[in-house]
């Protein structure tokens, strides 16, 4: 099948991506744990947006994400997907999942 990656140097991760991924994981637990004023992921882990509003931001964002798939909208591909990505890790944050969970899940599906 063209296209389907194989092989050993279709699993390699890239590191910046996941060195990013457990940044941001950190910094949303660090919301969670001090609540500082200000911040939107504290609002959202507060009734001043709340579990509701997370759902909701996944929902849109992802009907957002097929819409630009649909336009071959490069630009907002990537947009829509950091939102849901930041989206959900706020939201496996709130749900006590750890992103070695994730990881784990990942690595076990190669
Ligand atoms: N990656 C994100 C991120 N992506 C999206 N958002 C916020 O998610 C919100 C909703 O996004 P939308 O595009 O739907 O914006 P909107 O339509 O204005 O939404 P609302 O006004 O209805 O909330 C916006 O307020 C964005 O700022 C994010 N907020 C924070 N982060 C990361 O979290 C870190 C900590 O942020 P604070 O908690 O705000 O300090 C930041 O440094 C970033 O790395």
């Amino acid at each position: 099948m063209s296209g389907e990656p194989t092989g050993p140097a279709s699993q390699s991760t890239d590191e910046s991506t996941a060195d990013v991924l457990d940044e941001l994981f950190a910094v949303v637990e660090d919301r969670k744990a001090n609540l500082p004023e200000g911040s939107y992921t504290t609002s959202l882990f507060t009734h001043e947006k709340g579990e509701n509003a997370v759902l909701e931001k996944l929902g849109e964002e992802t009907t957002e994400l097929v819409l630009a798939a649909k336009d071959d909208d490069h630009e907002e591909l990537v947009h829509e997907s950091a939102d849901i990505v930041y989206h959900l890790l706020v939201l496996l944050s709130m749900k006590d999942v750890d992103i070695d969970e994730l990881r784990a899940e990942l690595a076990e599906r190669r």
